[in-house]
């Protein structure tokens, strides 16, 4: 049986604006995998976002749990959340979010040394996952002197230069001509594949979304089983 990376339970989230309550998530139920790739689909406005900050630890629920490699986020100390988001998770965003005064090298670094991974040793792995994405050679480019395509091939190595459990993607190829979204995407099913990492990917593509192990609807706050 196949171990549950990350999970929630009944999550319920909402906004409020002023004393209005506008209420977004209704008892979202979901259990992630190692090695799982789900792809979670919906309308715009209907929570995508919303709950992957949460199961990223980003934002807290108004009700319910998120069980982050079996710990309930809501019970540990701002400062372990804070670390058990570095050692267990990636984030890849629609927009990729480099620091632009840092090559692309020392991006992808970045994670590592915020681990404590001296500095060399670092670098060497970077430079390994960049080349795991085509990138080995542009070690030396700063993000602006990157394609929009290979920053964002860049971001993916950053979320995963730390092998983490489980890879949050926010509408990674959202930003990219198709040719470009395919080709990401691929990378990131190769990459998926070969560290075990369990991944939750929101897109509107639903050519992309069909290619994952799951395909999950969010329509009226909550999760349903199939697009
Ligand atoms: N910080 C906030 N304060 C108040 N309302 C918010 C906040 N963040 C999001 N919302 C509202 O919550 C709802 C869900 O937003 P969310 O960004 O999660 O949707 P989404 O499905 O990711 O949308 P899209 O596909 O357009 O990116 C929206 O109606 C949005 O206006």
């Amino acid at each position: 049986m196949s171990k549950t990376v990350i999970a929630c339970r009944n999550l319920h989230k909402s906004y409020f604006q002023g004393k209005h309550e506008v209420p977004v998530l209704h008892g979202v139920n979901l259990a992630l995998y190692e090695g799982e790739l789900i792809a979670i689909i919906g309308a715009s406005g209907s929570g995508k976002s919303t709950l992957l900050h949460l199961l990223g630890g980003l934002d807290k629920p108004t009700q319910g749990e998120v069980l982050l490699q079996d710990q309930d986020l809501a019970k540990v100390s701002e400062q372990q959340r804070g670390r058990l988001r570095n050692q267990f998770l990636g984030f890849v965003y629609q927009f990729h979010h480099l620091l632009p005064e840092f090559t692309a090298q020392e991006n992808v670094a970045m994670p590592l040394m915020i681990r404590r991974v001296d500095k060399r040793a670092a670098m060497e792995q970077a430079a390994q996952m960049l080349g795991n994405v085509g990138l080995e050679h542009r070690l030396t480019h700063t993000p602006s002197e990157l394609s929009g395509g290979e920053r964002q091939r860049a971001a993916v190595a950053r979320a995963l230069v730390t092998l983490p459990a489980c890879v949050l993607a926010d509408e990674p190829t959202g930003n990219l001509d198709r040719h470009t979204a395919e080709s990401v995407f691929d990378l990131m099913l190769r990459l998926n594949r070969k560290v075990n990492a369990g991944m939750i990917m929101v897109t509107h593509d639903t050519h992309l979304a069909s290619r994952a192990d799951r395909v999950l609807r969010l329509v009226d706050g909550v999760l349903t089983g199939q697009a």
